[in-house]
Protein backbone atom coordinates (compact mmCIF):
# COMPACT_ATOMS: atom_id res chain seq x y z
CA UNK A 1 0.00 0.00 0.00
CA UNK A 2 1.11 3.63 -0.67
CA UNK A 3 2.52 5.64 2.12
CA UNK A 4 0.17 8.51 2.91
CA UNK A 5 2.61 11.72 3.17
CA UNK A 6 1.24 13.93 5.41
CA UNK A 7 0.55 17.34 4.30
CA UNK A 8 2.98 19.05 6.64
CA UNK A 9 5.87 17.16 4.81
CA UNK A 10 8.16 18.59 2.90
CA UNK A 11 8.25 18.16 -1.00
CA UNK A 12 9.98 15.77 -3.02
CA UNK A 13 11.68 18.97 -4.48
CA UNK A 14 12.56 20.30 -1.15
CA UNK A 15 14.14 16.68 -0.22
CA UNK A 16 16.23 15.73 -3.17
CA UNK A 17 18.52 18.55 -2.59
CA UNK A 18 19.22 17.29 1.55
CA UNK A 19 22.94 15.31 1.48
CA UNK A 20 22.57 11.55 1.66
CA UNK A 21 24.99 12.53 4.90
CA UNK A 22 22.22 14.19 6.84
CA UNK A 23 18.74 12.04 5.54
CA UNK A 24 16.78 10.84 8.46
CA UNK A 25 13.58 8.82 8.67
CA UNK A 26 10.09 10.22 8.44
CA UNK A 27 8.60 7.97 11.61
CA UNK A 28 5.59 9.92 13.55
CA UNK A 29 6.95 11.21 16.42
CA UNK A 30 4.11 10.98 19.74
CA UNK A 31 1.44 13.44 19.85
CA UNK A 32 -0.09 14.08 22.57
CA UNK A 33 -3.86 16.25 22.82
CA UNK A 34 -3.12 19.03 25.46
CA UNK A 35 -6.80 19.71 26.48
CA UNK A 36 -7.51 15.57 27.63
CA UNK A 37 -4.38 16.41 30.08
CA UNK A 38 -6.48 19.27 31.65
CA UNK A 39 -9.56 17.16 31.74
CA UNK A 40 -10.18 16.33 35.21
CA UNK A 41 -10.81 12.63 36.18
CA UNK A 42 -11.88 11.53 32.97
CA UNK A 43 -11.01 8.21 30.87
CA UNK A 44 -9.68 10.10 28.05
CA UNK A 45 -7.58 11.93 30.65
CA UNK A 46 -5.77 8.77 31.73
CA UNK A 47 -4.97 7.36 28.36
CA UNK A 48 -3.62 11.03 27.37
CA UNK A 49 -1.56 10.45 30.54
CA UNK A 50 -0.09 7.07 29.64
CA UNK A 51 1.11 8.27 26.31
CA UNK A 52 2.71 11.32 27.69
CA UNK A 53 4.35 8.38 30.03
CA UNK A 54 5.49 6.73 27.00
CA UNK A 55 6.50 9.80 24.81
CA UNK A 56 8.77 10.82 27.49
CA UNK A 57 10.46 7.27 28.50
CA UNK A 58 10.70 5.91 24.91
CA UNK A 59 11.51 9.48 22.76
CA UNK A 60 11.99 12.37 25.13
CA UNK A 61 10.02 14.89 22.40
CA UNK A 62 6.48 15.08 21.36
CA UNK A 63 4.43 17.57 20.31
CA UNK A 64 1.00 19.12 21.86
CA UNK A 65 -1.62 18.75 18.85
CA UNK A 66 -5.29 18.32 19.20
CA UNK A 67 -6.03 14.37 18.30
CA UNK A 68 -9.40 14.56 16.87
CA UNK A 69 -9.05 16.89 13.99
CA UNK A 70 -5.87 15.71 12.06
CA UNK A 71 -5.56 18.89 9.76
CA UNK A 72 -7.19 21.09 12.11
CA UNK A 73 -6.26 23.50 14.88
CA UNK A 74 -3.73 22.48 17.36
CA UNK A 75 -5.28 21.92 20.92
CA UNK A 76 -2.75 23.55 23.21
CA UNK A 77 -3.65 26.87 24.76
CA UNK A 78 -1.93 29.42 23.13
CA UNK A 79 -3.82 31.71 21.27
CA UNK A 80 -3.50 31.43 17.34
CA UNK A 81 -2.97 35.17 17.38
CA UNK A 82 0.09 35.26 19.99
CA UNK A 83 1.75 32.41 17.76
CA UNK A 84 1.54 34.37 14.14
CA UNK A 85 2.77 37.50 15.77
CA UNK A 86 5.84 35.92 16.98
CA UNK A 87 6.81 33.97 13.63
CA UNK A 88 5.61 37.29 11.96
CA UNK A 89 7.48 39.83 14.54
CA UNK A 90 10.76 37.55 14.42
CA UNK A 91 10.96 37.69 10.48
CA UNK A 92 10.57 41.46 10.63
CA UNK A 93 13.15 41.47 12.73
CA UNK A 94 15.57 39.46 10.69
CA UNK A 95 15.27 41.94 7.99
CA UNK A 96 18.54 41.84 6.08
CA UNK A 97 18.97 45.02 5.76
CA UNK A 98 19.28 45.79 9.64
CA UNK A 99 21.78 43.65 10.53
CA UNK A 100 24.20 46.49 11.52
CA UNK A 101 22.26 47.33 14.20
CA UNK A 102 21.25 44.09 15.91
CA UNK A 103 25.55 43.58 15.82
CA UNK A 104 25.32 45.51 19.18
CA UNK A 105 24.24 42.50 20.95
CA UNK A 106 27.17 40.02 19.85
CA UNK A 107 29.22 40.33 22.92
CA UNK A 108 29.85 37.62 24.93
CA UNK A 109 30.00 39.04 28.18
CA UNK A 110 28.78 36.97 31.35
CA UNK A 111 26.14 39.68 32.27
CA UNK A 112 24.43 40.17 29.07
CA UNK A 113 20.93 39.57 28.80
CA UNK A 114 20.86 40.02 25.18
CA UNK A 115 23.34 37.53 22.85
CA UNK A 116 23.21 38.11 18.81
CA UNK A 117 24.92 35.89 16.71
CA UNK A 118 25.74 35.06 12.46
CA UNK A 119 27.39 32.07 11.61
CA UNK A 120 27.78 30.67 7.75
CA UNK A 121 30.43 28.18 8.29
CA UNK A 122 30.52 24.51 8.10
CA UNK A 123 29.53 23.92 11.60
CA UNK A 124 27.08 26.17 12.31
CA UNK A 125 24.56 28.15 9.69
CA UNK A 126 22.16 30.25 11.56
CA UNK A 127 21.14 34.24 12.35
CA UNK A 128 20.02 34.07 15.86
CA UNK A 129 19.11 36.12 18.72
CA UNK A 130 18.88 34.79 22.18
CA UNK A 131 16.71 36.75 25.22
CA UNK A 132 16.05 36.56 28.90
CA UNK A 133 11.85 35.46 28.69
CA UNK A 134 11.89 34.97 32.90
CA UNK A 135 12.03 35.90 35.46
CA UNK A 136 10.95 39.54 35.20
CA UNK A 137 13.61 40.75 36.96
CA UNK A 138 16.09 39.17 34.56
CA UNK A 139 14.22 39.45 31.74
CA UNK A 140 15.61 41.17 28.78
CA UNK A 141 12.56 43.74 28.53
CA UNK A 142 12.91 47.09 26.24
CA UNK A 143 15.79 45.56 24.53
CA UNK A 144 14.53 45.07 21.23
CA UNK A 145 11.38 45.97 19.02
CA UNK A 146 10.87 42.36 19.63
CA UNK A 147 10.05 42.79 23.86
CA UNK A 148 6.46 43.23 24.23
CA UNK A 149 5.22 39.93 22.04
CA UNK A 150 8.27 37.79 24.12
CA UNK A 151 6.54 38.26 26.88
CA UNK A 152 2.89 37.79 25.45
CA UNK A 153 4.40 35.00 24.11
CA UNK A 154 6.31 33.56 26.95
CA UNK A 155 3.57 33.75 29.20
CA UNK A 156 0.95 31.42 27.62
CA UNK A 157 3.65 29.17 26.57
CA UNK A 158 4.74 28.98 30.49
CA UNK A 159 1.37 27.91 31.28
CA UNK A 160 1.33 24.38 29.29
CA UNK A 161 4.81 24.07 30.37
CA UNK A 162 3.73 24.54 34.05
CA UNK A 163 0.80 21.86 32.47
CA UNK A 164 3.16 19.42 31.40
CA UNK A 165 5.09 19.45 35.08
CA UNK A 166 1.98 18.58 36.81
CA UNK A 167 1.32 15.76 34.34
CA UNK A 168 4.41 14.39 34.17
CA UNK A 169 5.06 15.04 38.31
CA UNK A 170 1.85 12.42 38.46
CA UNK A 171 3.40 10.16 35.62
CA UNK A 172 6.69 9.79 38.20
CA UNK A 173 4.43 8.24 40.94
CA UNK A 174 4.39 11.81 42.71
CA UNK A 175 2.56 14.62 43.42
CA UNK A 176 1.29 16.64 40.88
CA UNK A 177 3.77 19.86 42.61
CA UNK A 178 6.65 17.91 42.23
CA UNK A 179 8.63 18.88 39.10
CA UNK A 180 7.34 22.83 40.05
CA UNK A 181 9.16 22.48 43.26
CA UNK A 182 12.21 20.66 42.51
CA UNK A 183 12.74 23.57 39.66
CA UNK A 184 11.45 26.30 41.98
CA UNK A 185 9.33 26.81 38.24
CA UNK A 186 7.79 30.45 39.96
CA UNK A 187 11.75 32.19 39.07
CA UNK A 188 12.39 29.64 36.21
CA UNK A 189 14.98 31.32 34.03
CA UNK A 190 13.50 31.06 30.28
CA UNK A 191 16.13 32.03 27.86
CA UNK A 192 14.30 32.01 24.26
CA UNK A 193 16.29 31.69 20.99
CA UNK A 194 14.50 32.86 17.75
CA UNK A 195 16.70 31.15 14.50
CA UNK A 196 17.05 32.23 11.54
CA UNK A 197 18.21 29.33 9.09
CA UNK A 198 20.10 29.95 6.81
CA UNK A 199 20.92 33.19 7.64
CA UNK A 200 21.06 36.22 5.18
CA UNK A 201 24.36 35.24 3.75
CA UNK A 202 24.67 32.17 2.27
CA UNK A 203 25.30 29.00 4.42
CA UNK A 204 28.66 27.12 4.00
CA UNK A 205 27.77 23.46 4.45
CA UNK A 206 24.43 21.72 5.39
CA UNK A 207 24.66 22.31 8.86
CA UNK A 208 22.54 24.67 10.52
CA UNK A 209 23.13 24.16 14.23
CA UNK A 210 25.38 21.04 15.46
CA UNK A 211 24.48 17.71 17.17
CA UNK A 212 23.13 18.79 21.09
CA UNK A 213 21.33 18.69 23.54
CA UNK A 214 19.41 21.39 25.44
CA UNK A 215 19.53 22.27 29.32
CA UNK A 216 16.72 22.79 31.31
CA UNK A 217 13.16 21.15 31.76
CA UNK A 218 11.85 21.20 28.47
CA UNK A 219 12.28 22.78 25.36
CA UNK A 220 9.26 24.55 23.75
CA UNK A 221 9.60 25.12 19.82
CA UNK A 222 7.48 26.38 17.19
CA UNK A 223 8.45 27.46 13.76
CA UNK A 224 6.66 29.21 10.72
CA UNK A 225 7.30 25.78 8.04
CA UNK A 226 8.87 22.19 8.13
CA UNK A 227 12.24 20.93 7.32
CA UNK A 228 15.80 21.10 8.94
CA UNK A 229 15.32 20.15 12.59
CA UNK A 230 16.12 16.27 13.13
CA UNK A 231 16.41 14.39 16.17
CA UNK A 232 18.63 11.20 17.22
CA UNK A 233 15.43 8.71 18.61
CA UNK A 234 16.48 5.86 20.90
CA UNK A 235 16.38 3.65 18.55
CA UNK A 236 19.73 5.45 17.08
CA UNK A 237 17.86 6.40 14.33
CA UNK A 238 17.51 10.01 13.10
CA UNK A 239 13.74 11.60 12.68
CA UNK A 240 12.98 14.73 10.90
CA UNK A 241 10.64 16.75 12.94
CA UNK A 242 7.45 17.53 10.72
CA UNK A 243 4.93 19.05 13.02
CA UNK A 244 1.30 20.38 12.14
CA UNK A 245 1.19 23.78 11.59
CA UNK A 246 0.59 25.79 14.99
CA UNK A 247 1.59 22.25 16.71
CA UNK A 248 4.36 23.13 19.96
CA UNK A 249 7.44 20.62 19.65
CA UNK A 250 8.23 19.93 23.19
CA UNK A 251 11.30 18.24 23.92
CA UNK A 252 12.92 17.21 27.33
CA UNK A 253 15.82 19.11 28.45
CA UNK A 254 19.01 18.21 30.41
CA UNK A 255 17.64 19.09 33.92
CA UNK A 256 14.73 16.77 33.65
CA UNK A 257 16.96 13.73 32.86
CA UNK A 258 19.31 14.79 35.69
CA UNK A 259 16.16 14.99 38.35
CA UNK A 260 14.94 11.69 37.34
CA UNK A 261 18.50 10.10 37.05
CA UNK A 262 17.80 9.03 33.66
CA UNK A 263 14.59 7.54 33.49
CA UNK A 264 13.56 10.61 30.87
CA UNK A 265 16.52 11.64 29.01
CA UNK A 266 17.25 14.50 26.47
CA UNK A 267 17.77 13.80 23.25
CA UNK A 268 20.93 14.82 20.58
CA UNK A 269 18.97 16.97 17.77
CA UNK A 270 20.20 19.12 14.86
CA UNK A 271 19.25 21.25 12.41
CA UNK A 272 20.62 20.83 8.50
CA UNK A 273 20.15 23.80 5.68
CA UNK A 274 18.00 23.30 2.67
CA UNK A 275 21.11 24.44 0.23
CA UNK A 276 19.58 28.07 1.50
CA UNK A 277 16.37 27.08 -0.96
CA UNK A 278 13.86 27.79 1.67
CA UNK A 279 14.04 29.98 5.02
CA UNK A 280 13.35 28.92 7.90
CA UNK A 281 12.22 30.80 11.47
CA UNK A 282 12.15 28.85 14.80
CA UNK A 283 11.08 30.13 18.22
CA UNK A 284 12.29 27.92 20.70
CA UNK A 285 12.28 28.36 24.61
CA UNK A 286 14.91 26.79 27.19
CA UNK A 287 12.72 26.65 29.79
CA UNK A 288 15.36 26.00 32.83
CA UNK A 289 15.01 25.82 36.61
CA UNK A 290 15.99 29.31 39.03
CA UNK A 291 19.58 29.70 38.84
CA UNK A 292 20.12 29.41 42.44
CA UNK A 293 18.00 25.59 42.81
CA UNK A 294 20.33 23.00 43.33
CA UNK A 295 19.76 20.27 40.75
CA UNK A 296 20.35 16.76 41.54
CA UNK A 297 18.93 13.41 41.35
CA UNK A 298 15.74 13.01 43.49
CA UNK A 299 16.33 10.38 45.80
CA UNK A 300 13.02 8.20 44.66
CA UNK A 301 15.33 7.35 41.29
CA UNK A 302 18.51 5.99 43.11
CA UNK A 303 19.02 3.04 44.38
CA UNK A 304 21.23 -0.17 43.99
CA UNK A 305 20.22 -0.91 40.28
CA UNK A 306 20.40 2.84 39.49
CA UNK A 307 23.08 4.63 41.53
CA UNK A 308 23.27 8.51 41.35
CA UNK A 309 24.60 9.40 37.80
CA UNK A 310 25.14 12.71 37.62
CA UNK A 311 26.55 15.52 39.97
CA UNK A 312 24.58 18.19 42.01
CA UNK A 313 24.76 21.69 40.83
CA UNK A 314 22.98 24.66 40.74
CA UNK A 315 21.51 25.80 37.26
CA UNK A 316 23.60 28.92 37.54
CA UNK A 317 26.85 26.72 37.84
CA UNK A 318 25.76 24.03 35.46
CA UNK A 319 25.03 26.62 32.33
CA UNK A 320 28.69 27.82 32.95
CA UNK A 321 30.58 24.24 33.62
CA UNK A 322 31.41 23.87 29.95
CA UNK A 323 33.04 27.22 30.06
CA UNK A 324 29.70 28.98 28.85
CA UNK A 325 27.56 31.71 30.25
CA UNK A 326 24.16 31.69 31.65
CA UNK A 327 22.71 33.78 28.18
CA UNK A 328 24.31 31.10 26.13
CA UNK A 329 22.38 28.22 27.86
CA UNK A 330 24.96 25.40 26.15
CA UNK A 331 24.59 21.53 27.79
CA UNK A 332 26.77 20.78 30.25
CA UNK A 333 25.54 16.85 30.55
CA UNK A 334 29.14 15.50 30.03
CA UNK A 335 30.19 17.42 32.56
CA UNK A 336 27.81 16.75 34.93
CA UNK A 337 27.54 12.67 34.36
CA UNK A 338 29.02 10.21 36.64
CA UNK A 339 29.36 7.18 33.59
O1 LIG B 1 15.68 25.67 15.26
C1 LIG B 1 15.53 24.49 15.51
O2 LIG B 1 14.85 23.73 14.83
C2 LIG B 1 16.19 23.91 16.71
C3 LIG B 1 16.98 24.93 17.49
C4 LIG B 1 17.64 24.36 18.67
O3 LIG B 1 17.80 23.18 18.80
C5 LIG B 1 18.09 25.27 19.73
O4 LIG B 1 18.00 26.52 19.57
O5 LIG B 1 18.56 24.77 20.76
FE1 LIG C 1 18.32 22.65 20.75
Amino acid sequence: MAKIIPSYAPSHEALENLSVTYLASDEEIPTIDYSLLLSDGTNQRSIALELLGQACEEYGFFYVYMVSSIYGLVNHTMPDDVLNNVLKQVSNYFDPTTIEERMIYSKKVPSDKILWGLSADDGENREYLKVIAHPKDQASSNLTSLSKIIEDYNKEMRKIVVGLARSMSENLGFDENYIEEAFNMKSGFDVMAMNLYPPNSKSKGDIGLPNHTDPGFVVTLVQDVNGGLQILSHKGTWINVYIPHHAILIQLGDHLEILTNGKYKSHVHRVIVNKNKVQRISVVTLHGPSLDKFIVPGTEFVDDENPHNYIGMTYKESLKANGGNEIGVQSSLEQIKLV
